[in-house]
């Protein structure tokens, strides 16, 4: 096992976790690695098989589950979700950092886990602020989105309790927040320039 603290990235649906993620393991492909987790959501355009998830049925991923394939399982707006064991086995195997992007039932579960990884929440400047982002981001039909909102408010709630996060980053502009969290993963290894 890697020495090296893994990182979870959680929020809101639609605060910019994935974008900023996908921008720092863009920069720095040689210090960081994603987990990628399963789902039984549909892929949005864009998005690979196996690189931004593992798209997968109910049937296989819950049989996964009973067999004790996963570190942590949960459903999110009608859909489940889940970070296997070798996601994040893959990931320290080749002596990277591993990011974690889970909602908030899932660092709760990760929390029960020796994983031991920095807890660091993206929140939206406001729940008016991230509507027009999950709308202009054009991937929800109004029920979905309207489920993430719901979630958004329960997250947002409970991401107010002490101790469940290190770290809270507003992303209001995206190149400050981008910073900030670049600056606090430095804390954590020195491997970032
Ligand atoms: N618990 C858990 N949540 C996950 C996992 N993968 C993704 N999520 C969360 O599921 C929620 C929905 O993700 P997604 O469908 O990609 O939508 P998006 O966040 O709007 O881009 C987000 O809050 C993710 O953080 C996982 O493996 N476990
Ligand atoms: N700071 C920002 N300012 C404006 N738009 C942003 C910002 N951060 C992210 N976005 C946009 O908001 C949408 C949601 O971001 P995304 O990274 O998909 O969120 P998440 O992964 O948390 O669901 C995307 O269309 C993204 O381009």
């Amino acid at each position: 096992m890697s020495g090296l603290r893994p990182v979870v990235l959680s929020g809101p649906s639609g605060a910019g976790k994935s974008t900023l993620m996908k921008r720092l393991m863009k920069d720095h492909e040689d210090v960081f690695g994603f987990s990628v987790s399963h789902t039984t959501r549909n892929p949005r355009p864009g998005e690979e098989d196996g690189k931004d998830y593992h798209f997968t049925t109910r049937e296989a991923m819950e049989e996964g589950i009973s067999k004790g394939e996963f570190i942590e399982n949960a459903e999110f707006s009608g859909n489940m979700y889940g970070t296997s064991k070798a996601a994040v086995e893959d990931v320290l195997a080749k002596n990277l950092i591993c990011i974690l992007d889970v909602d908030i039932q899932g660092v709760k579960r990760i929390k029960e886990t020796d994983l031991n990884p920095i807890y660091i929440s993206i929140q939206p400047p406001s729940m008016e602020i991230l509507e027009k982002r999950l709308r202009d981001r054009q991937t929800e039909t109004e029920e979905s989105l309207q489920k993430r909102l719901e979630a958004a408010r329960i997250d947002m709630e409970l991401s107010k309790e002490p101790g469940v996060f290190d770290i809270v980053i507003i992303n209001d502009d995206l190149e400050r927040a981008y910073e900030e969290l670049k600056d606090i993963l430095n804390e954590v290894s020195k491997r970032i320039k």
